[in-house]
């Protein structure tokens, strides 16, 4: 028997315009059934366009939206197996909530006893079973937030889109809502696609994360993965906080920069080719000036609660933001130590197939 292991949404190519504006590039994407994918960019860079293309609330200029093997281009939006969670929610609001709800089986004609049925499975599902005769108006922020939610699940969908669903909750309840919506989706085992600009959010929820620019994805992994190994400047500056230093790569695993040669994991560039290394703010430790790895001066620094950031410059004036649990001198010099496995170098236009091919062809040499 054939397995079936397509994915439930794949992009070829996708290209959108707007008259003499491209908005999306050449975006090509694959989710697997029953994953949480985050599109992660900054504010215009075309995530809400990418859903609203797979949604088809847009259509695309070229390229094809597959959805379960089969394109979808030319289906319309109300007949995808797929929903929609909107930033806003678009709530009803002379509709209570349990109208809202079964809005759309109502629509779809489904039989009035089913539709309670259904409902109040749903309603259940974002713990608001006992909400359903309450009014739009009489329900917070974070409760419209699930009817929208809700209202996406009772049409059972195989994939739901969610556009910044937790934008407009304070910093406590959308906390508190992240993990609710990692645990519906795990529970519920459908594919999710989620729209943030919020770095951690990404990080926190996501199965796989495609990191956006510009109309662009830049690059698509694992959080643990586009954390510790950004292939571009833009990717290690958008996720996490990171220091960013020109060097030049002397041969495989040896890299140079601030003038001085540094053992690390890298391989497969160009001798002496220049290139940027990443080091993590949280993988440097302080230690006496003379028994340091580098030397840095103390500029200044915050205290975040559980560590000090404290930020120093070295003698080629590049910055260095350092996590320490003890403060440091500010105007005193530091030695800054690193685990070589922590360096992760990058060149400086790479694209992230060429990446991908050149870490596989030396993690091969290793073995
Ligand atoms: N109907 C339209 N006509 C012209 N330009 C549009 C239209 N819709 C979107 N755009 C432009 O396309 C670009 C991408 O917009 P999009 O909403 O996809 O970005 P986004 O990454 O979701 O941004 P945000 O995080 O601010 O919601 C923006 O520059 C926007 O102004």
């Amino acid at each position: 028997m054939a397995v079936n292991n397509q994915p439930i949404i794949r992009l070829t190519n996708i290209c959108k315009s707007y008259g003499d504006t491209q908005i999306l590039k050449n975006i090509n994407l694959e989710l697997e059934a029953g994953k949480f994918y985050t599109l992660l960019g900054p504010s215009g860079c075309g995530k809400t366009t990418i859903l609203r293309t797979i949604a088809g609330f847009t259509d695309a200029t070229a390229g094809q939206v597959f959805f379960d093997g089969q394109v979808i281009n030319d289906v319309p939006a109300n007949q995808r197996q797929l929903n929609t969670v909107f930033q806003d929610y678009a709530l009803f609001p002379h509709l209570n909530v349990a109208e809202n709800v079964g809005f759309g089986l109502k629509l779809h004609k489904v039989a009035k006893a089913e539709i309670e049925t259904r409902v109040q499975e749903a309603l259940k599902l974002v713990q608001l079973a006992d909400f359903g005769d309450r009014e739009i108006s009489e329900i917070s922020g974070g409760q419209q937030q699930r009817v929208a939610i809700a209202r996406a699940l009772v049409m059972r969908p195989k994939v739901l889109l969610l556009d910044e669903p937790l934008s407009a909750l304070d910093a406590k309840l959308r906390k508190d809502m992240q993990y609710e919506l990692r645990d519906l989706q795990q529970r519920l085992g459908i594919t999710f696609l989620f729209v943030t600009h919020d770095q951690e959010e990404a990080l926190a929820m996501s199965d796989e994360i495609f990191v956006m620019k510009a109309g662009e994805i830049l690059q698509g992994g694992t959080p643990v993965d586009i954390y510790d190994e950004p292939i571009n400047h833009f990717v290690a500056n958008f996720i996490g906080e990171s220091n960013i230093i020109p060097g030049k790569m002397l041969q495989d695993f040896e890299v140079e920069f601030v003038g001085k040669r540094f053992e690390c994991a890298d391989a497969g560039m160009r001798p002496n080719e220049a290139v940027e290394i990443v080091l993590r703010p949280e993988d440097l430790d302080i230690v006496a000036a003379d028994q340091g790895k580098l030397v840095v001066t103390v500029d200044s620094q915050l205290f975040r609660g559980n560590y000090f950031e404290i930020v120093a410059y070295d003698n080629d004036h590049n910055e260095w933001l350092v996590h320490s649990t003890n403060p440091a001198d500010e105007g005193t010099p530091i030695g800054l130590t690193f685990d070589p496995q922590d360096i992760h170098v990058m060149r400086l236009n790479e694209s992230e197939a060429a990446f991908d091919a050149r870490l596989e062809r030396y993690e091969d040499d290793d073995e």
